[in-house]
């Protein structure tokens, strides 16, 4: 099975074309779902994350996202620590998925997340599909769609590598900057890509 990656930043659109893609047939993995999984209520990863960081599990059982949220974007050594805790369980996830697509016979998949170059995944895939958008719009979006001020969305921007930076690692590049259909357009293009190559 070929696997890809499927990466950007946050709010540059992987979402948006994670959807088009589902759209033509493919299997997306989405590690931010994932990520989710990993700290359901009753999971390992909860009881780790709220004995790390009081506080950060509502009486409701639920992790208050919001509330760790704010606190491991607001200071790179509370999230190296996060990411330190979950990031071994969502690699572990991610491979479980991708076998048992292996095992019903699929050709191909994508895994969607954010920090596939950050974190060195990209390594050995088969390919890398970028989406990208010049940063001063990055910013819009995040601000408009997530509700942040300014410096908010400025941490959360700080917390990745850039998207100028992750070009070179891209082996198709999907622009986002236009309207929807012109990124369609291009996510079909990538995807008759993606067949050809088996
Ligand atoms: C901090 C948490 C609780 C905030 O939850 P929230 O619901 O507000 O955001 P959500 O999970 O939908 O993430 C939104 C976007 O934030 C960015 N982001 C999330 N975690 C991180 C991180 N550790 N470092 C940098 N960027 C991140 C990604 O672009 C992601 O798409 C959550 O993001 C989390 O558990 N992060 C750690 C796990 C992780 O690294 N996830 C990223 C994909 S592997
Ligand atoms: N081509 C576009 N034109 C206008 N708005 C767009 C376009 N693509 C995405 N958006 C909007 O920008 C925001 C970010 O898009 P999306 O949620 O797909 O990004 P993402 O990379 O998945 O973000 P995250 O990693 O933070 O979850 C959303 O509000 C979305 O509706």
């Amino acid at each position: 099975m070929r696997i890809y990656g499927l990466t950007g930043g946050i709010a540059s659109g992987k979402s948006t074309v994670s959807q088009m893609l589902r759209e033509l047939g493919a299997h997306v993995l989405d590690a931010d779902a994932i990520a989710r999984e990993v700290v359901e209520p009753g999971t390992l990863g909860l009881a780790e994350v709220g004995a790390r960081f009081p506080g950060v599990i509502g009486p409701d059982g639920r992790l208050d996202r919001a509330k760790l949220g704010a606190r491991v974007f607001a200071d790179p050594a509370e999230r190296a620590a996060l990411n330190a805790l979950l990031h071994p369980r969502i690699r572990e996830a991610f491979l479980e998925k991708t076998q048992a697509l292996a095992a019903q016979g699929v050709a191909r998949v994508l895994y969607d997340a954010p920090l596939l170059i950050e974190n060195g995944l990209h390594v050995g895939l088969d390919g890398v599909v970028l989406v990208w958008v010049p940063r001063e719009l990055q910013k819009a979006r995040l601000k408009a769609r997530d509700g942040l001020e300014d410096a908010g969305a400025e941490a959360r921007l700080a917390a990745q590598l850039p998207l100028d930076a992750k070009r070179e690692h891209a082996t198709w590049l999907i622009d986002n900057t236009g309207d929807r259909e012109a990124t369609r357009a291009q996510v079909q293009e990538v995807w008759r890509a993606l067949l050809a190559r088996g």
